[in-house]
């Protein structure tokens, strides 16, 4: 995949929002994300048929505005609704599992909490690597203890500069040029888009300032 997808790579589910969660991405959109990741989960989550109907608009929404749309976790949907590609983490079906029934076109993301991770993710052929997380976060529940700008680091020196790597966990505006400088393609964001008063204005900042510092 062109590592510059990753650039501002936009994550979201209903219970991430403070507003309609459709206003929140259109807004996102407009501002220019480059990549964006349907994660429908934890408390409050919509489920199935409610699930589907959310994911079937968000998509539409993506594919107005020409950005690849994911799915996280649940295969059986990103199939369903015809995504672009799926992110799996280490305790969902292995990305063997994913190719053997996805599109040949798919972007396949996996997570990485570790150097070790990161290597098999590359090993197993995946498109690119969610490295994190990086700093604490309360978005995600069951997330790992923060790695670090060092994590990051080491991560990308052992995997080597041929893998798309994206970096997830507590980012916010000031951390874009470090974790830039420490070898990632970009920026995964929920909570500093999501739950901004303005996700417009929000992620035009992060896209100005992540220009400075890329091509
Ligand atoms: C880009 C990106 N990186 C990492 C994750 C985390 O995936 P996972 O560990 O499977 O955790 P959940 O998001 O499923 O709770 C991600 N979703 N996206
Ligand atoms: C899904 C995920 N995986 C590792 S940290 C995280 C949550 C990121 O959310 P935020 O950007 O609000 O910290
Ligand atoms: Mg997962």
């Amino acid at each position: 995949m062109n590592p510059s997808l990753l650039k501002l790579y936009f994550i979201m589910g209903s219970n991430n929002c403070i507003k309609d969660p459709l206003e929140v991405l259109e807004e996102a959109l407009k501002a220019g994300i480059t990549l964006f990741q349907f994660r429908e989960k934890g408390k409050g989550a919509k489920q199935k048929e409610d699930k589907k109907e959310l994911a079937q608009k968000m998509k539409a929404l993506c594919r107005s505005y020409k950005v690849p749309f994911l799915v996280n976790d649940d295969i059986q949907l990103a199939l369903e609704i015809e995504a672009d590609g799926i992110h799996v983490g280490q305790d969902d079906e292995h990305i063997s599992v994913v190719r053997a029934q996805c599109p040949s076109d798919w972007i396949i993301g996996v997570s990485a909490t570790n150097v070790t991770e990161a290597v098999q993710a590359k090993r197993d052929g995946a498109d690119y690597i969610g490295v994190g997380p990086i700093f604490s976060t309360t978005t995600k529940e069951d997330a790992k203890k923060p790695m670090g700008l060092s994590g990051l680091i080491t991560v990308r020196k052992s995997v080597g500069k041929s893998i798309p790597i994206v970096a997830i966990g507590g980012i916010q505006f000031s951390h874009i040029k470090d974790i830039l400088q420490a070898g990632a393609d970009g920026i995964s964001i929920i909570s500093a888009i999501s739950q901004s008063r303005s996700p417009f204005q929000s992620t035009l900042l992060l896209k100005q300032e992540l220009d400075l510092y890329t091509r």
